[in-house]
């Protein structure tokens, strides 16, 4: 491939070794994006792929809540994030006044617009009895923005979950603002359409029971986060509801599997672990292990099975299976485990009794500890994720990439990264189990258990779970062919691979370049496809 240049319109190949693409101006509108505000894998995937595709030339810039935790973070102090001092933008929505700032996102590139408003004031993200007004209230706010900040007008607004979700509804009938809306967790389907009526306008058209269904519905392409998952929520299992609609959606409903961010998910640079270590030389884990056992009063012993946990304690998790398996499986063996995260108060009492019941080799830590997350990667020797259902899940990749084998339901995107140890045949990644059953886990559990005896074998297992790539580039790529089927414009040369192909390696996307400030697209609207 030759030298690629992004330019305003099509020219096709000019000559062998330059081909034009399209700029297009991509707005992420999220209620979380890492490392600023996070709760779980959405925040992850908002943080990281943003910066991917500006690697391949295009203009991608995020919109998120301005919160109260983050005021303190962003000013002229040093140390301080750096945003302008005044608002760039401000307008009435939803009879209320709405600033937008403007910052860049810290570590990366990328333009960040923080919505401000008193109702973000409050030191948390999600609950409070005003969660459905205040995200409401920032998708409308995003829409606004988008249709009338005249220096920056995206083409699209790539919308996530049902915070964001009505921004398609709104955007339905705008001839030159396309949409996207990624499925991160169907289960949180956001207000009633009486609730929304109450709150803000909603068009003549609209005919969604809620806001997740709207952004289904009236978004110009839908994705997950998994091939899988996107099969699974067809179905009344896995649809909560909405499966219908999403078998409607045909070709326009999509699974492309998450990445992670290779540079930070990174065991020999990262900071958080007491000790770095590589594929080629695993030794710095045992030091892992050893702090980690300290840290959560666990017993300190090298030679016994460490598993670890971290995830929001709610039932697609699977805790129920956790809760019913692990005390058996404690019991029986001289396994040890650890749990972190906070979530369901059920949930967290029955786990804090199963580490009272036994001291040593169950410990439970509650709330948000990235350090400690970074710890149990990197120290525990398998890391627990039975869920009930699993969008893609980010953990069981980081876990992989630290060595720390996964073992998992068979479920969502659990299925599209991780595969069954064999033994006899030197394959697999983690350990696999089907039904959501305890017998079956606690099966799963035992095996593993039992393989963790066999040094050879499991470091063998550790090492290609460590060498699986999980980078975002043949994602991205992905996102980017849906793009363009929405913009009816090319924004990567024909030649570029996509799906089905190998994973693009190293810096192809450092051979893109573009022009300083491209105009926008024009975007035909007759190509849109039709419902
Ligand atoms: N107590 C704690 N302390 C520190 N870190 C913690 C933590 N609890 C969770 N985390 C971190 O949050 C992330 C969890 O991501 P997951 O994708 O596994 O699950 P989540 O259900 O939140 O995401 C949803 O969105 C993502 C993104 O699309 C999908 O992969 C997933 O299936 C879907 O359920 C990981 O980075 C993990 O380390």
């Amino acid at each position: 491939m030759g030298r690629v240049s992004a330019k305003s319109g099509w020219a096709g190949i000019r000559n062998d070794t330059e081909v034009t693409v399209v700029q297009a101006r991509i707005l992420f509108a999220s209620a979380e994006a890492a490392p600023l505000a996070k709760v779980g894998g959405m925040a992850d995937v908002v943080g990281s792929l943003p910066s991917v595709l500006r690697g391949f030339g295009q203009d991608v810039r995020i919109i998120m809540p301005f919160y109260g935790f983050l005021w303190e973070q962003f000013g002229e102090e040093p140390g301080q994030y750096r945003r302008s001092k005044e608002p760039i933008w401000a307008k009435q929505v939803m009879g209320q006044v709405a600033e937008i700032y403007e910052s860049v996102l810290p570590g990366t590139d990328v333009p960040l617009y923080l919505v401000s408003h008193y109702c973000f004031a409050p030191h948390r993200i999600y609950y409070g009895e005003d969660e459905f007004w205040r995200f409401t209230f920032f998708a409308n706010a995003v829409a606004e923005f988008a249709w009338t900040y005249y220096p920056w007008k995206p083409n699209i607004i790539h919308c996530h979950d049902w915070h964001t979700a009505m921004i398609p509804a709104w955007m339905h009938q705008a001839s030159d603002i396309g949409t996207v809306f990624t499925i991160h967790n169907l289960a949180y389907q956001g207000p009633w359409r009486w609730q929304l009526e109450r709150m803000t306008w909603i068009p003549w058209y609209f005919s969604a029971h809620n806001a997740m269904a709207a952004g289904i519905l009236y978004a110009d392409q839908v994705n997950t986060v998994s091939p899988t998952y996107a099969m699974e929520i067809r179905t009344p299992l896995h649809g909560e509801g909405l499966q219908d609609l999403l078998a409607w959606k045909g070709e326009r409903l999509r699974g492309i599997l998450n990445g992670i961010d290779l540079d930070k998910v990174d065991p020999s640079t990262d900071p958080a672990l007491e000790a770095t270590f590589s594929l080629s030389d695993l030794r710095g884990r045992a030091v892992n292990k050893a702090a980690l056992q300290t840290q959560t009063g666990l017993a300190v012993n090298p030679e016994v099975f460490t598993l670890g946990m971290v995830a929001r304690l709610v039932e697609q998790k699977g805790i129920d299976l956790l809760i019913q398996a692990l005390d058996r499986f404690l019991a029986y063996s001289d396994a040890q485990c650890v749990v972190l995260g906070s979530g369901e108060a059920y949930y967290e009492g029955r786990i804090r009794e199963m580490a009272e019941r036994h001291p040593g080799k169950m410990s439970y830590q509650q709330g948000y500890q990235p350090k400690l997350a970074q710890l149990i990667y990197g120290g525990a020797d398998a890391f627990l994720m039975p869920s009930r259902f699993e969008p893609c899940g980010i953990s069981q990749m980081i876990a992989m990439r630290y060595g720390c084998v996964p073992i998992v339901r068979r479920t969502g995107g659990l299925v599209d990264t991780v595969s069954h140890h064999v033994p006899s045949k030197g394959i697999g990644t983690g350990y696999c189990f089907d039904r959501y059953e305890a017998l079956d886990f606690y099966t799963c559990l035992a095996r593993a258990w039992e393989a963790f005896q066999h040094k050879e074998t499991w470091q063998a297992l550790q090492k290609r779970g460590m060498a699986t790539d999980f980078s975002w580039q043949r994602s991205a790529l992905e996102y980017l062919r849906m793009y363009e089927l929405i913009l009816n414009l090319p924004l990567l040369p024909e030649a570029t691979p996509s799906k089905g192909s190998e994973p693009v390696q190293g810096n192809s996307h450092s051979k893109i370049t573009h022009d300083s400030n491209p105009p926008s697209p024009a975007k035909p609207r007759s190509t849109f496809p039709k419902r």
